[in-house]
């Protein structure tokens, strides 16, 4: 059975296993960078990246780490694994962390603020649901979540949130609820996808829902190393028979 890499240093790599499970999919725990060999595709879950980062730099997984995303390999990152992948991150710690990059975007570390104004959301995701089937909706869990604030002409935007007009963020200053037409909605990007590299702000591995991991799989298989037809047709059943459930929270099984 073809199997998925996901990195296993800190956070929920062992939610994005269980959801590859429910898919019928192997994932393999990856900890050091001759291991990134034996796979063709990757998973960097959410967690912290600064600690994620100290270990990756620890383990020296670095260098090999961009010669996976270089060689064209698939790697989905969720949260703090979206900001592993990006090109460039503001809001870090003193000092920074080290980024693996190639999606061509800046995020922002924590651009909804701290653990407190973590939330759940209703996320609109035409892309998913034209390949996946399914609601078109999809439950999106942000913790101390990231947000992508630009990107690059080929980066493709799959999702993103629109920001209440009435909520301003990184304001200390009191700030009055205007007039509904008097402030337009915001949107901030939250899913993206460059070539073979996917990009979630949220945790997709904490909701019922398959359908970003079943995406990620046919990423995978098209391009055309690790999963054979098999696999994917198992993974394919998997996932519609989940549509048919209704996706409650909490949701992790
Ligand atoms: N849930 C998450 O992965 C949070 C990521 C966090 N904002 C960070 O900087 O690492």
């Amino acid at each position: 059975m073809a199997v998925v890499g996901v990195l296993a240093l800190q956070g929920s790599f062992n939610e994005h296993i269980a959801a590859l499970r429910r898919l019928g999919m192997k994932g393999v725990e990856i900890r050091k960078p001759e291991q990134l060999q034996s796979i063709s595709s990757l998973i960097i879950p959410g967690g912290e990246s600064t600690t994620m980062a100290k270990l990756a730099e620890f383990h020296n997984l670095f260098p090999a780490l961009r010669e996976f995303v270089q060689m064209g390999k698939p790697v989905w990152g969720t949260c703090a694994g979206l900001i592993f992948l990006a090109n460039k991150a503001v809001g870090q710690k003193d000092g920074g962390q080290e980024l693996v990059g190639g999606l061509n975007c800046t995020v922002h570390r924590n651009y909804f603020g701290s653990q407190i104004q973590s939330f759940e959301a209703e996320l609109l995701v035409p892309e998913l649901a034209s390949q996946e089937g399914g609601p078109e909706t999809f439950r999106g869990v942000f913790i101390r979540a990231p947000a992508v604030l630009e990107v690059g002409p080929e980066v493709e935007v799959l999702a993103d949130y629109p920001i209440p007009s009435n909520k301003v963020l990184y304001s200390s200053s009191a700030v009055e609820i205007q007039e509904e037409s008097a402030v337009p909605e915001k949107k901030v990007i939250v899913a993206i996808k460059q070539g073979n590299l996917l990009g979630t702000a949220f945790h997709p591995e904490l909701t019922a829902d398959t359908r970003w991991h079943s995406y990620f799989l046919k990423m995978v298989r098209d391009v055309g190393e690790g999963t054979s037809n098999a696999t994917v047709a198992v993974s394919e059943a998997a996932s519609s028979s989940d549509r048919q459930t209704k996706y409650d929270l909490p949701i992790f099984r």
